[in-house]
C-alpha cells in the first residue's frame, strides 16, 4: 500500500464521506451555503455549494493538499524545477505567459527575454499579415491560413479560436488540419486558393509522422496551383523547437518561430504555437489572453489553498474519483463559443494525469484522472443528461457559462441561463417518490400505475456540479479559465504524487504506428505479429476483403 492511502487523512476521508447527509439537508442546514462556498478572482465566479461536502470535508481535503506539499510543488513548477522527471525538463508554460519584467531561470538562465522575443515576431508577423503588406506570391493579400498540426499543436489553437469568433479579423479565416487521413486536408484545401493561403506548420518536435505527412502534401498541392520552390517561403512559416529540423525540411529561416522544450504540448498555445489565434484575433487579443492566463498562475501560486479556485476545483475532483467511486468528469458548456472546451480539457487532463505509477515508480493503489468529456448546453440535455440524472454512475459535472452573450437575441440568453441553473439544481436535489406521486395525483392512472410511475421518475439527487460563472466571454476570461484547468490538472497530479507531464502511452502509439507502417510497405506479408495484427496487416496489403 502506498504511504498515501494509508494516511490518517487519507482513511479519515473514507469514513467521513459515507456519513455526510444528502445535500438538500446541508442546503437545509445552513442557509450561508453559496456564500460560503462560492469564490470570485480573476474574472470567473465558481459557485461549489453543490457538491457533497460540509466544513470538514474541506478541512480534510485541505489537509491532504498539505500533506502532499502542494503549496512547495507549486512553487517548484513556477521556479523552473525540473519536475517532470522521466524528460529531465522543467514545466514552464507559465513563464509563456509571465511579465516582461519578470525572471525566470530554466537551465541556468533567464527564459523570459526570449519568450518576450518570440512574442515580438510573432506581433510583426501578425500585423504585417492583417494589413496585407504580407503577400502571396502573385502579390495579393492573405485570406486563409491552414494551420498544420497535431495533439498540443492542434487542440488549443482550435477551440481558443473558435471561442474568440467574435474578435476574429475581418477578411481572414483559418482551417485547421490535423489528421493524417487524408480526407481532412483534401477537404480543407477545396475551394481555397493557392495564392492567398498561408499554412503554419506546428510541431514542437519536427518530427509527428501526421503533421509532416500533412505539411509534404499541403506542399505538393502549392506546387501543383502553378507556384514555385521560391514561392514557398511566401506561404508556409513554422513553428517548432527543432529549428534544425525545420530549416532541413526547407522551412526559410525567417519563417520559424521558435518554442522550447520547457513547454508541454498540450500546455503550448500561450507559445508561438498559437500563432494561429494571434492571426486571427490580432496580438492585442492575444496577450489579453496571455494575461488572463496570467492573473489566474499569481491567483493560484499565492492564493491560500481553502481560497485557491484550481484547488477547490481539484480537491473536489479528488473527493469523487477517490471517495466516492467516480470515475468520469463532465464539462458543460452553456456557450455555443465554448463548445469544444470540453475536448480540449480532455485532452489536458487525461494526456496529464492518465498514469498508474508515481514519481517514484510505485504503483498506485487509488484511481488517478477521470475520463472526461462533455459538450454544449443545452444540447445535452436532450441526450446524455438522462444519465446524469438517473443513471449509476456518479458524475460530477462543471456547468460554464457567462453572463452575457456576445449575441443577445430576444430571450434566448434568459432561456440559456434558466436551462444551466435549472439543471444543477435537479442534479442536486432529484425527486423523492413522494413529490413524484404528488405530480400525478391529477392523473387518471389507478394507484398502482401512479406507483409503478412514479418510481420510475424518482432522482436520487444529491449529484455534484460547480458552477463557473464569467461576464462575457473576452481574451481574458478565457485565459484565466484555461489556467484554471491547467492548475486543476496539476493540483491533482500533485496529491496523486504522478507526473503530469509526460506521456508515454501516446508515445507507444507513435513508436509502434512506425513499426506497422514498414511492415505494411514490405515485400512480404507480416508473420511475426500476434495472428490478429499479423491478418489486419495483410488484409490492408490486399486492399479488399
Ligand atoms: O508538436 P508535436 O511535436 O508535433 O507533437 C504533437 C503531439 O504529439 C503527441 O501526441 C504528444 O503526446 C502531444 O503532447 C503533442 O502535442
Amino acid at each position: 500500500m502506498t504511504k498515501l492511502t494509508q494516511s490518517t487523512t487519507w482513511k479519515a476521508l473514507q469514513a467521513h464521506t459515507s456519513q455526510l447527509p444528502h445535500m438538500r439537508e446541508l442546503f437545509a442546514q445552513n442557509p450561508q451555503r453559496f456564500e460560503q462556498m462560492s469564490v470570485k478572482s480573476c474574472g470567473l465566479f465558481l459557485d461549489y455549494s453543490k457538491n457533497r461536502i460540509n466544513d470538514d470535508t474541506l478541512e480534510l481535503l485541505f489537509s491532504l493538499a498539505k500533506e502532499a506539499n502542494l503549496t512547495d510543488k507549486i512553487a517548484a513548477m513556477f521556479n523552473g524545477d525540473v519536475i517532470n522527471n522521466t524528460e529531465h525538463r522543467a514545466v514552464l508554460h507559465t513563464a509563456l505567459r509571465s511579465k516582461a519584467e519578470q525572471e525566470i531561470i530554466a537551465e541556468g538562465a533567464n527564459i523570459v527575454p526570449e519568450v518576450q522575443q518570440t512574442l515580438a515576431k510573432m506581433a510583426e508577423f501578425v500585423e504585417s499579415v492583417q494589413s496585407g503588406q504580407w503577400k502571396g506570391y502573385t502579390g495579393k493579400a492573405i485570406t486563409d491560413v491552414v494551420s498544420i498540426g497535431i495533439g498540443g499543436s492542434f487542440l488549443g489553437p482550435k477551440i481558443v479560436s473558435q471561442a474568440l469568433r467574435p474578435y476574429w479579423h475581418a477578411g481572414l479565416n483559418c482551417h485547421f488540419v490535423a489528421n493524417v487521413d487524408a480526407t481532412s486536408i483534401c477537404e480543407k484545401l477545396k475551394g481555397l486558393n493557392a495564392e492567398t493561403t498561408l499554412f503554419v506548420m506546428s510541431s514542437k518536435s519536427f518530427g509527428t509522422q501526421e503533421t509532416l505527412t500533412n505539411t509534404l502534401s499541403a506542399k505538393e498541392w502549392f506546387l501543383a496551383q502553378g507556384a514555385t520552390q521560391q514561392d514557398i517561403a511566401k506561404h508556409f512559416v513554422a513553428v517548432t523547437s527543432n529549428v534544425t529540423k525545420a530549416t532541413e525540411f526547407g522551412m526559410d529561416a525567417n519563417n520559424i518561430f521558435p518554442m522550447w522544450d520547457w513547454v508541454g504540448g498540450r500546455y503550448s498555445l500561450w507559445s508561438a504555437i498559437g500563432l494561429p489565434i494571434a492571426l486571427l484575433v490580432g496580438m492585442d487579443n492575444f496577450k489579453a489572453l496571455l494575461d488572463g492566463a496570467h492573473q489566474m498562475d499569481e491567483h493560484f501560486a499565492n492564493t491560500p489553498l481553502p481560497q485557491n479556485m484550481p484547488v477547490i476545483m481539484a480537491m473536489l475532483s479528488v473527493l469523487y474519483g477517490n471517495f466516492h467511486g467516480s470515475q468520469s468528469h463532465v464539462i458543460l458548456t452553456y456557450d455555443h463559443y465554448l463548445r469544444g472546451l470540453p475536448a480540449y480539457f480532455q485532452q489536458l487532463d487525461m494526456e496529464s494525469n492518465g498514469k498508474s505509477v508515481t514519481l517514484d515508480g510505485t504503483d498506485v493503489d487509488y484511481s488517478t484522472g477521470p475520463v472526461i468529456w462533455g459538450g454544449e448546453g443545452t444540447n445535452g440535455q436532450h441526450a446524455y443528461h438522462q444519465l446524469l440524472h438517473q443513471g449509476t454512475a456518479l458524475i460530477p459535472a462543471d456547468f460554464i457559462m457567462p453572463l452575457q452573450s456576445h449575441n443577445p437575441l430576444g430571450e434566448h440568453h434568459d432561456q440559456l441561463a434558466s436551462n444551466c441553473f435549472g439543471q444543477t439544481q435537479a442534479l442536486m436535489q432529484g425527486r423523492t417518490f413522494e413529490e413524484a406521486l404528488a405530480e400525478l395525483s391529477n392523473s387518471k392512472l389507478d394507484e398502482p400505475q401512479k406507483a409503478l410511475i412514479a418510481k420510475h421518475k424518482v432522482m436520487s439527487g444529491n449529484k455534484p456540479s460547480n458552477t463557473l460563472l464569467m461576464d462575457k466571454l473576452t481574451p481574458t476570461t478565457l485565459g484565466a479559465l484555461i489556467a484554471l484547468y491547467e492548475h486543476r490538472t496539476f493540483v491533482q497530479g500533485a496529491i496523486w504524487q504522478i507526473n503530469s507531464f509526460d506521456q508515454w502511452g501516446v508515445e507507444l502509439g507513435k513508436q509502434l504506428g512506425n513499426d506497422v507502417l514498414e511492415r505494411i510497405g514490405a515485400d512480404q506479408d507480416a508473420t511475426e505479429l500476434d495472428s490478429s495484427s499479423n491478418a489486419l496487416v495483410n488484409l490492408y496489403r490486399q486492399g479488399k476483403l
